[in-house]
């Protein structure tokens, strides 16, 4: 397990902040949105911490209220440069709005759940970038997605068997989230307000 916090961009003066970027990446199943969740409302008083809503190319569920857009609207989106990233899994188009750029620059901590395609653009984009990866072993991943019956998911060996290999993806944090979901959420809070994490 990796603590170094904070990865500073090789060029500061393209580099957008100071506010922090908080990537939430790993498999699926591992738990993201559900600590995400979780740590949402354990956050839901500070101003200066944003989870900015997902724009996806797939209906809001009740695990979920993304944004949800038509693959065309979400194409017009992109040519005129919307996005400040964006990336495709598991058959639907994903992306996060430039207005966290705004939250960016005025300093605030924008934290989301994205894929591990983009972490390595990330880096080079922003100036404090944070990544934390939740992961679980590949039997309690199957046995979370066959619990969970999104209806969108699709095949779950597809999901299962979806795999990263980049070097510019790995994480700053790892979080096994094997034990109760509260306790990993507390952990995940003190990773995005700044602390040590496993205290
Ligand atoms: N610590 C935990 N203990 C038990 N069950 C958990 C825990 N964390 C999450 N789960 C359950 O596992 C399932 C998958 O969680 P979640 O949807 O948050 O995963 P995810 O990583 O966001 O997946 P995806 O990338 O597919 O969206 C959910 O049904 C959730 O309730
Ligand atoms: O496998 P990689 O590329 O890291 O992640 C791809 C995407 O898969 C999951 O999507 P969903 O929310 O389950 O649809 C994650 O949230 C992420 O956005």
């Amino acid at each position: 397990m990796t603590q170094s916090l904070t990865t500073t961009a090789p060029d500061q003066t393209a580099a957008i902040g100071p506010g922090r970027l908080i990537l939430v990446v790993g498999p699926s199943g591992a738990g993201k949105d559900t600590l995400l969740g979780l740590a949402r409302a354990a956050c839901a008083e500070d101003s200066n911490i944003v989870f900015p809503r997902r724009v996806i190319t797939r209906e809001a569920s009740a695990s979920e209220e993304n944004e949800e857009v038509s693959i065309g609207a979400f194409q017009e989106a992109l040519t005129r440069g919307e996005y400040a990233m964006h990336w495709e899994a598991h058959g639907h188009c994903y992306a996060l709005s430039r207005a966290i750029d705004d939250e960016i620059c005025a300093g605030r901590t924008i934290v989301a759940n994205v894929s591990r395609t983009v972490i390595g653009a990330m880096r080079r984009a922003y100036a404090d970038v944070v990544v934390v990866s939740i992961t679980a072993p590949p039997n309690v991943l199957a046995e979370r997605l066959a619990m969970r019956q999104r209806s969108s998911d699709g095949r779950l060996e597809a999901r299962l068997g979806r795999t990263v290999e980049d070097a510019a993806a790995a994480p700053d944090v790892t979080v096994v989230n094997t034990g109760s979901a509260e306790y990993h959420s507390r952990q995940l809070v003190r990773v995005i307000k700044g602390g040590k994490w496993d205290d």
